[in-house]
């Protein structure tokens, strides 16, 4: 069962949640938004503590109603067509708590396999490939609460494709797994996608995870979206040129310092780190002559892949002072 390429895998249109706490207070967790996640890719949905990611999550596998809109998956109202809706989705919540802490690797299999409705002989074959593919098969049989973070992580993903379903929702499935666990969880995500034509919908605050495994970025702030691209279009957002970090030895007078107006200007373990964006070859030239000019000793100078972690802070940040850069920029990238 797998979605049709370009297609789109889920629609949102115009969700919001908000959740009263008492009478009085109410917290407008997901702002109307809309969003659409394209068949067999990895969309990432990024944001800061509290942005509404995991409500957003929650309201497409049908956990939370949505106080206002509609979302479809493969075609499938969540609401109205709930059975037929969730058939499409598996999913792993934050913290692994949609597995039985009491019952083995295995048993958690028969149970979620039955859950979605699956044949005793399906859920039999799918779950001896998925324990195998996971390194789990030969602890099959042990309580998944003798088991580490990691291991149960993979139950957890186990149990959200025992039905294969189409679209797999993942909320920030590598946290608090070690370096090993969430290299493994990692590549697995994107075979899912590029082996076996999954479409996967990724909550995580490692950027550098997003940046590696993602087709696709939006970013939530504040339950409104401030960013909605192709990854290759956000990182090009950053502007024109490339990022060159060049290390001094000794330090920049003040006077010296105001020659480098286009670099942000730390000191190192006594020595000078000049980093920033450079628009073109010209101005690397230009740099490079002027240090040699001062006397100045260029120790190394390396340049740097465009980041997804900057172009995120800039977004955050400008949103959270509200400044004319953060409209200038938000405007740009929507
Ligand atoms: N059941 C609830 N009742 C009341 N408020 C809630 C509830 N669940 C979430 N919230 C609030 O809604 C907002 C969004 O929370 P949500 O968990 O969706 O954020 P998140 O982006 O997933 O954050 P994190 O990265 O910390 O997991 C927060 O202000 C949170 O306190």
């Amino acid at each position: 069962m797998e979605t049709t390429p370009n297609k789109p895998a889920i629609i949102i249109e115009q969700i919001s949640k908000t959740y009263y706490k008492g009478k009085k207070q109410e917290i407008n967790a997901v702002r109307p938004l809309n969003l659409t996640v394209p068949a067999g890719q990895i969309f990432g949905f990024l944001g800061p503590n509290g942005a509404g990611k995991t409500t957003t999550i929650k309201m497409i596998c049908g956990l939370i109603r949505p106080t206002t809109g509609h979302i479809y998956v493969n075609g499938y109202d969540v609401i109205r067509e709930r059975w037929n809706a969730m058939r499409q989705i598996g999913a792993v919540l934050e913290g692994t708590r949609n597995i039985h802490w009491r019952l083995s690797a295995w048993q958690n299999l028969l149970y979620f396999g039955r859950l979605k409705g699956c044949y005793p002989r399906e859920i039999k074959q799918r779950g001896t490939e998925l324990l195998h593919d996971l390194d789990l098969w030969d602890r099959r049989h042990t309580e998944i609460r003798e088991f580490s973070r990691g291991m149960q992580q993979k139950v957890a993903i186990a149990c959200a494709l025992i039905a294969d379903p189409p679209v797999i929702l993942l909320d920030e499935p590598t946290l608090g797994l070690d370096i090993e666990a969430a290299r493994v969880v990692k590549e697995w995500i994107w075979k899912l996608a590029h082996e076996r034509g999954k479409t996967i919908v990724l909550t995580t605050h490692q950027l550098d995870i997003a940046q590696a495994l993602c087709h696709r970025i939006a970013i939530i702030q504040k339950g409104s979206i401030l960013a909605d691209q192709p990854l290759d279009v956000l990182l090009d957002k950053l502007g024109p040129g490339e990022f060159y970090s060049i290390k001094i030895k000794g330090t920049l007078t003040s006077q010296q310092r105001q020659d480098f107006p286009a670099f942000t200007i730390e000191t190192e373990d006594e020595n000078t780190i000049l980093s920033g964006r450079l628009e073109n070859q010209t101005m690397l030239q230009e740099t490079l002559a002027r240090l040699i000019q001062l006397n100045l000793n260029v120790l190394s100078m390396s340049r740097e892949e465009p980041n997804l972690e900057d172009i995120f802070i800039d977004l955050i940040d400008g949103a959270r002072k509200g400044d004319t850069h953060e409209h200038h920029l938000t405007s740009a990238l929507q």
